[in-house]
């Protein structure tokens, strides 16, 4: 065991529970420059759902297949792909390695570097500032912090009460992303990103019969109407089976066993929907959000409610009420992404090193929300950034909106065959700034980032037309978008005197 498995004492200035995205980067801020002694308490691998089970592998699946995917739309590559599938064993032999190999000595490398000290074991709140840790061989040891605990303890797969759901071993958002067995028939319950993107790596993968299974109108509600339309559309035409408006009332499954994550779990599964009628597969994946990772963390031990399965936190991400107890990414349920995750996790760390040298806030002390930017990485992708204009109107702002075929664009045109694509911006008049783009086509995840900036900066709409993209880009969306704003507002009619 290396020195700095912090075995040889029991106090440090900061206690970080849990080693995920969230968890590693506020043990780095809240030391980095402030020379305060910080622990971070694993129970599992570091480095989270993120490195080993969630982002990393699941976009090294998506990766070739929207490749496989641009190149069957351009002449010259097309001919030299024509219908071959992908390969299997080289796509995931890929993810394993993206995937780290499920192993953390990376991460132990990277704490060590940091001089982040760490624990193994699972953390428990055990009284103001202390935390009693649990070793995989039972032991229990208490360790303390001088000034400050995080807890950073993630979230999980969250499995509904259905009927017989929980006894067919159903695969989860780990057995997709570290898939080992493609299975023949595939059902997918859920209508969020997970679901989304699960289904498309593994109907590329080679799932004959694909089916998605939604209790809403609607894929990915938190995006504008358009994009979840765009993707419906593109898993359709994809072949997926979708059924929307329709909810799964009981499963079974004959011989049902946990043959291992990403194997198959056992023999045909039978899938009872809302109308009667029955789906039969070989795996059912469940995606249908996630829950806090509040079980058994101690909460009661400082008085903190979690009444939502999550903990409630300040805009320096301090849990409320309590100026020594911080809790960062998903545990929040603020936003479950982990670029968001380590955002909170930055200004925790920094809030902590503030508080504890008694120095006063800034700028990087306090978490925003108005900007959450977020990928969906479907074929083609999806994103959005800011507020829908649903969300919008519903907060009482009046928007203006422009909405623009991507496909009109020359460096969309290039960049493929049959481009389909589409943008949207929406605009408070009363500061003519943006507060929501969403962009949905080939190459679009990448130009993102540029709405992000204009909302966190604010940037005026007068101001945007000078900032010029290069031709022949996908960014020219914005010029297209100005325009339409333009126009919209040169032939509005004058409201009467
Ligand atoms: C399939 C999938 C794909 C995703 N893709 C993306 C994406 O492309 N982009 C994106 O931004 N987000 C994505 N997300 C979301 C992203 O994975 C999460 O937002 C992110 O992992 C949250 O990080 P975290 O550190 O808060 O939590 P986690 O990653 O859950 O880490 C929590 C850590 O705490 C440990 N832990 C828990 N309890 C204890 C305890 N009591 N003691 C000690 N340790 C404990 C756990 O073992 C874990 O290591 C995806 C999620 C899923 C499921
Ligand atoms: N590319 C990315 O950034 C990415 C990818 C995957 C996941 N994520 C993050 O992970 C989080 C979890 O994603 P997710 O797709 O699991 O959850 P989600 O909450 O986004 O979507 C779950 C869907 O399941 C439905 N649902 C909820 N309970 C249900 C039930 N009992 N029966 C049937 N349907 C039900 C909901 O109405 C919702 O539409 C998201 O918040 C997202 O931010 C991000």
């Amino acid at each position: 065991m290396s020195a700095h498995e912090g075995q040889e004492r029991d106090h440090w200035d900061v206690v970080v529970v849990g080693g995920g995205q969230a968890g590693e980067t506020a043990a780095q801020y809240a030391s980095q420059f402030s020379g305060l002694s910080t622990v971070l308490v694993e129970e599992d691998l570091i480095g989270g759902e993120c490195e080993y089970w969630a982002c990393r592998p699941s976009k090294a699946l998506l990766m070739p297949v929207e490749a496989q995917s641009v190149g069957r739309d351009l002449p010259g590559v097309r001919e030299m792909i024509a219908d071959r599938s992908l390969d299997v064993p080289a796509v995931l032999a890929r993810r394993d390695d993206i995937a780290f190999h499920y192993a953390d000595p990376q991460e132990v490398a990277w704490l060590k570097a940091n001089n982040i000290d760490l624990v193994r074991g699972r953390g428990r709140l055990a009284g103001p500032k202390q935390v009693a840790v649990t070793a995989s061989d039972g032991m229990v040891r208490t360790i303390t912090a001088e000034h400050a605990v995080v807890l950073a303890t993630g979230s999980s797969a969250l499995l509904p009460p259905t009927d017989g759901l929980a006894a067919a071993f159903p695969w989860t958002s780990r057995d997709v992303t570290a898939v080992r067995e493609v299975p023949r028939r595939l059902v997918v319950v859920g209508g969020g990103p997970v679901a989304c993107e699960a289904v498309t790596w593994l109907h590329a993968l080679g799932v004959e019969e694909t089916t998605l299974v939604h209790r809403g109108p609607r894929l990915l509600t938190m995006m504008e109407p358009f994009a979840s339309d765009f993707a419906a559309r593109h898993l359709t035409l994809a072949g997926v089976d979708l059924r929307l408006g329709t909810s799964v009332t009981g499963v079974s499954r004959e011989d049902a066993q946990d043959r291992g994550v990403g194997r198959i779990h056992g023999g045909p599964v039978t899938v009872t929907l809302d109308d009667g009628s029955q789906l039969e597969a070989d795996e059912l994946v469940v995606a249908v959000g996630r829950r806090g990772g509040t079980d058994d963390i101690g909460l009661e031990t400082v008085d903190i409610p979690a009444p939502h399965g999550y903990v409630e936190v300040d805009d320096q991400c301090a849990v409320v009420g309590t100026d020594w107890l911080y809790a960062t990414g998903d545990l929040t349920g603020r936003a479950l992404l982990t670029h968001m995750a380590k955002y909170q996790a930055r200004v925790a760390g920094e809030a902590i090193t503030a508080r504890a040298l008694g120095k006063p806030f800034n700028g990087l002390t306090t978490a925003e929300y108005d900007a959450v930017a977020h990928v969906v990485f479907l074929d083609p992708p999806l994103c959005a950034v800011g507020m829908t204009e649903s969300v919008a109107r519903q907060r009482g702002i009046e928007v203006e909106t422009a909405e623009y075929d991507i496909a009109g664009i020359s460096g969309a045109a290039i960049s493929r065959e049959h481009y389909d694509g589409r943008a949207k911006l929406v605009v408070d008049p009363a500061t003519d700034t943006v507060i929501g783009a969403t962009f949905a086509g080939t190459a679009t995840t990448e130009l993102l980032h540029s709405a992000t900036v204009a909302i966190v900066g604010r940037v005026p709409v007068s101001r945007l037309w000078h900032a010029v993209a290069s031709f022949p880009t996908v960014s020219e969306i914005w010029l297209r978008l100005l325009e339409t704003l333009q126009q919209q507002r040169r032939t509005a009619p004058t409201p009467p005197a």
